[in-house]
């Protein structure tokens, strides 16, 4: 199983086609907010006929009840992973996993993941914006226990907190890491990022990659060699 998952932030499903085709075998993609309200979820379906694995990122992030309904929904789409946010606490999360339980197709639901603090928020946003006070690990590590709590399959977190997390959590929770950059791509909006090396070494079970495949010139060998890193 491919360890490298490949954000289609796309806007269109002409772009998510002409992206995908290039490719000659299956890969795992993450499906999110942009392209879902661009398509509607109907794109899933087209992308489980080409043959492809899928995150669906949707982030779910509300009171328990609606957030089982909504978890219910999503399962019966037969996607591999669904997310939270572990901000949402304990019982939302156990909500969660209920409601995936019910929708499941033949009796397996999708693993589902919680957000912990997004790759974007630094140190400084993390205390002086959000308002949460100490060091960003220990947050994300209180919430990788609390999505272990609740039954959840592991977190979404950074390279950074990766070690820590299975640490406490075990091997088998996984870690998803986005923020990865190559050793040239530019920062951009993300704060915590990593390469694909430093993600191996670090224990990453998945990377999450977007913009430094997608918009690179050449995106299949660029896929290539991000996970040709991660399987050394
Ligand atoms: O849940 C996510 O996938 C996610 C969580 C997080 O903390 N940070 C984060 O960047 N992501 C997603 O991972 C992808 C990263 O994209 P790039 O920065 O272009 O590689 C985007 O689709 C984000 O929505």
């Amino acid at each position: 199983m491919s360890k490298t998952i490949v954000a289609l932030d796309f806007s269109s499903k002409q772009e998510v086609v002409d992206f995908l085709s290039q490719f000659d075998e299956p890969v795992y993609v993450k499906v999110g907010m942009e392209l879902t309200y661009a398509c509607g979820l109907e794109i899933i379906k087209t992308i489980k006929e080409m043959g492809h694995h899928i995150f669906l990122d949707l982030k779910l992030h509300d009171i328990p009840n609606t957030v089982k309904g909504g978890m219910k929904n999503l399962a019966a789409l037969g996607v591999d992973i669904v997310n939270v946010h572990a901000a949402g606490g304990i019982p939302m999360m156990k909500a969660a996993i209920e409601g995936l339980e019910e929708g499941a197709i033949d009796g397996k639901r999708p693993l589902c993941i919680a957000v912990t603090i997004l790759t974007s928020i630094s140190q400084e946003i993390m205390n002086d914006q959000i308002g949460i006070e100490g060091e960003v690990i220990d947050t994300v590590k209180r919430y990788a226990q609390n999505a272990k709590a609740a039954g959840l399959d592991g977190v979404v977190c950074s390279v950074y907190e990766a070690k820590a997390i299975h640490e406490v959590c075990g091997d088998d929770f996984l870690t998803v890491t986005p923020g990865i950059r190559l050793a040239t791509d530019a920062k951009g909006d993300q704060a915590r990022v990593a390469t694909p090396d430093f993600a191996r070494e670090q224990g990453c079970d998945y990377i999450v990659v977007g913009r430094s495949i997608t918009k690179s010139e050449n995106p299949v060998k660029t896929y290539h060699l991000i996970e040709d890193t991660m399987q050394k």
